[in-house]
């Protein structure tokens, strides 16, 4: 696939930056209307259909030791003074590394979130200037081996997706196998007005599917259901599990992608972890043919892989228009 120019993240201050002077109030930039935070079209109560997309599983094969070391990592590193984590720090051109996602305008609204983006796998794909060497110390050793257990468990869960929908359970294992692993570590500090700023803003994926878990038992992660945003409720290493925008798609409606995002509380950091799944690049984003008749037509429009990124990144980057990204990718 083509290097895509996904323009710059225009630097802004770490949450964690921003507090380490008493803070009279919370800026600006930050306060906005959360109830309001619905995207427009697509999620009116009356075109969701809400189909338990955000289990949980556990009981997984992925053992707890390797879930708590990656925990730990992850908040050690967001503990680094910003000295420290700002060797780390996004680019011009590039997603990758330490900051805030998709910063576009010196107006834009921020998040109340500190993140870190990694691409792990494959892995001759890690821009390793953005992994923490160092300290924390074994950051990178604990992030190898967390991608791939939620590799392994991202290809077990779209087997039985597949299986379920009547499709080839082994094509979409093998495009799971061969696909892409980026890791996303947020850490969401406390905040004194929790209820007039959002940790993430609400979104729904672009991956086929996410793996989240919760570093401790903070409640944050909000979906919605039937109009209403509900907490996930943590549950000790349990893996979350959302269906993306991908495997709507490919499932013709069948699964949809949930819109979720991350409140804030008063108190206490909350950190997560959360793993875009993605298949290979050979593998198109279009509804699947089996599930395609006379009686049931196409719902979505048909891309390939680079088409289907190109097409989300330029909206990223140009449209303020307030339509759901996958309202465009509708027939
Ligand atoms: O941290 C959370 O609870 C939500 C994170 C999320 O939705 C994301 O990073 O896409
Ligand atoms: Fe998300």
């Amino acid at each position: 696939m083509a290097t895509l120019n996904l323009g710059s993240s225009i630097p802004v201050p770490s949450i964690k930056e921003l507090l380490s002077q008493p803070l009279a109030a919370v800026p600006l930039r930050y306060l906005r209307d959360v109830s309001g935070d619905y995207p427009t079209a697509a999620a009116s109560p009356a075109t969701l259909h809400f189909r338990n997309m955000y289990d949980q599983l556990i009981g997984h094969e992925v053992c707890d030791e390797s879930l708590k070391d990656m925990h730990k990592k992850s908040q050690e590193f967001f503990e680094l003074s910003s000295e420290d984590k700002k060797r780390y720090a996004q680019k011009p051109g590039s997603l990758e590394g330490y900051g805030q996602a998709f910063v576009i305008s010196e107006d834009q609204k921020l998040e109340w979130c500190d993140m870190i983006f990694l691409k792990a796998i494959p892995v001759h794909t890690r821009t390793l200037e953005f992994w923490p060497q160092e300290q924390p110390q074994n950051f990178r050793e604990a992030l190898h081996a967390y991608s791939h257990d939620m590799r392994k468990t991202a290809v077990s869960i779209i087997g039985f997706i597949a299986m379920a929908l009547g499709l080839d359970s082994k094509e979409f294992r093998e495009a799971f196998e061969g696909g892409s692993y980026d890791v996303r570590m947020n850490c969401y500090p406390p905040c004194p007005e929790p209820e007039r700023v959002i940790g993430i803003t609400s979104h729904a994926d672009i991956s086929g599917i996410t793996l989240l878990t919760d570093c401790g038992d903070i409640p944050g992660l909000q979906v919605l259901k039937d109009g209403q945003w509900v907490f996930v409720e943590p549950i000790t290493n349990a893996i979350v599990v959302n269906i993306g925008i991908i495997m709507e798609v490919v499932s013709n409606g069948v699964y949809k992608a949930p819109y979720h995002r991350a409140a804030v509380n008063r108190h206490k950091d909350r950190f997560s972890i959360v793993t875009f799944c993605y298949p290979t690049k050979e593998f198109d984003i279009k509804p699947a043919k089996e599930l395609i008749s006379s009686d049931s037509l196409a719902l979505y429009k048909s891309f390939t892989n680079e088409e289907y990124f190109q097409s989300f990144y330029e909206r990223t980057k140009l449209s303020d228009d307030g339509v759901p990204f996958i309202d465009t990718l509708k027939i």
